[in-house]
């Protein structure tokens, strides 16, 4: 038998695993890691998160991902080269952070790895199946690190008829479900998202979706404006202009608010080329940033508010919108019935969360005794997720 199937056998009975879970965002500022243990599965899941870090990608590596990331015509080599490019970064990233932190590799019994995504066509027409990309791939990274890898764990939830995305409803559902607490884990990053978990933990009410902007907009706003700038810091900019209504009428009336729920969506569609079409003349750039994040605070309101259907309830907030103060203010005004906290109140730090769930989809690929083919967790198919990769 090879010897590697024999070692994922046996990583499968131990009592507990360590997991480092792997996350890169649209936001393409760093890669995130989050090295967890865990026991158990399913919501008998426990998840102990004993080192998390991210690590900022140079200009010129975040450059070469944006040349192809959610563009409609690229270099097709790049993208090519990207997907070896992106995993080699990864693997000597990971490798220097296991350092840091005293973390022989041999002691990780698995990565997981999100990947990059460059492209995600979820398909509102009927005429094509949903579809996602996400690059640097799996046996790259377990070759270079030595440690066995799941990756790619989008596709199944697409072959079963899922967007791909969002993915977070698993680890939310497992770890933070709370009888008799309305629940709302919502996540800004690049994009919003949210799980609805009910006060009843009837796991068929679960609701997921993507809301539309986090901050992707307002970066590349930023971006695109103040040269020195990647990002808002502490909503400055914002402050100081003002909300402008007929753009914010214009943002709210893009057909993307229209479509029902689920849906995900991603920079293919919220990207600075389709808005800026729709800025009045003369409109100053705070002032675009300051309508920016007003429409991500309330598309995410709007969104809790419809699809919930609830006045009242708890949100716990992760991502690095959290961190926007403006953002924060403007949605504890449009939720007054909601307590808004940082998700970290729940036990993980808010900045790791995302890496932590793909590590418990790693953790359920390989513990799940029960991966029939046609579960459903809330409106999502349910099935175990990611491609395994081993090293040699
Ligand atoms: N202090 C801050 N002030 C304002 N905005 C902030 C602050 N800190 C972080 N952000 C915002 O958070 C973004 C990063 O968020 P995050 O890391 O959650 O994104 P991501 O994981 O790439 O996104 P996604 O979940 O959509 O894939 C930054 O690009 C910035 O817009
Ligand atoms: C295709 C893709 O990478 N989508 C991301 C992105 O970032 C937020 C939102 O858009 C969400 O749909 C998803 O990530 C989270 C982790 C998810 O799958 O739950």
């Amino acid at each position: 038998m090879n010897p590697q199937i024999k070692q994922l056998y046996q990583i499968a009975e131990k009592p507990s695993r360590l997991i480092l879970g792997l996350m890169s965002g649209t936001s393409l500022d760093g890669l995130d890691m989050a090295l967890c243990r865990f026991t158990g599965q399913g919501l008998e899941t426990t998840c102990d998160l004993i080192h998390f870090d991210s690590v900022p990608f140079s200009t010129e590596f975040k450059e070469s991902i944006r040349a192809v990331f959610a563009k409609e015509t690229i270099h097709f080599p790049s993208l090519c080269t990207l997907n070896a490019n992106i995993a080699r970064t990864h693997a000597s990233i990971i490798l220097e952070t296991l350092a840091r932190w005293g973390v022989n590799p041999t002691d990780v019994d698995a990565l997981a790895s999100h990947g990059q995504t460059v492209m995600h066509c979820p398909d509102r027409t009927g005429a094509n199946p949903h579809s996602t990309l996400q690059i640097g791939d799996g046996d790259h990274l377990a070759h270079l690190t030595g440690i066995i890898t799941l990756s790619d764990f989008r596709q199944k939830h697409v072959a079963a008829g899922g967007e791909g995305a969002p993915l977070a409803m698993f680890g939310d559902y497992f770890l933070f479900t709370k009888a008799e607490e309305e629940r709302i884990l919502l996540n800004i990053g690049g994009i919003g998202n949210f799980t609805y978990l009910p006060a009843n933990q009837d796991p068929t009410d679960i609701l997921v979706t993507d809301t539309g902007p986090g901050n992707t907009l307002i970066d590349a706003w930023v971006r695109a404006n103040y040269t020195e700038k990647s990002f808002d810091e502490d909503a400055q900019i914002a402050r100081s202009g003002k909300v402008d209504a007929a753009f914010l009428k214009a943002l709210l009336a893009l057909p993307f608010f229209e479509e029902s729920f689920p849906k995900s969506t991603g920079p293919e569609y919220f990207n600075v080329d389709r808005i800026s079409q729709m800025v009045p003349e003369g409109l100053s750039a705070a002032d675009c940033i300051a309508t920016l994040t007003y429409f991500s605070a309330e598309t995410i309101a709007l969104a809790i508010q419809h699809y919930t259907g609830l006045e009242e309830g708890y949100v716990y907030v992760s991502g690095g919108g959290a961190r926007n103060p403006l953002m924060m203010e403007h949605l504890a005004q449009l939720l007054p019935g909601f307590t808004i906290q940082d998700s970290a109140v729940l036990g993980i730090e808010s900045a790791a969360k995302e890496a932590v769930l793909f590590a418990l989809l790693a953790n359920e690929t390989l513990m799940d005794s029960n991966p029939a083919s046609d579960r459903r967790l809330g409106d999502s198919p349910w099935m175990t997720m990611g491609k395994i990769c081993l090293p040699n």
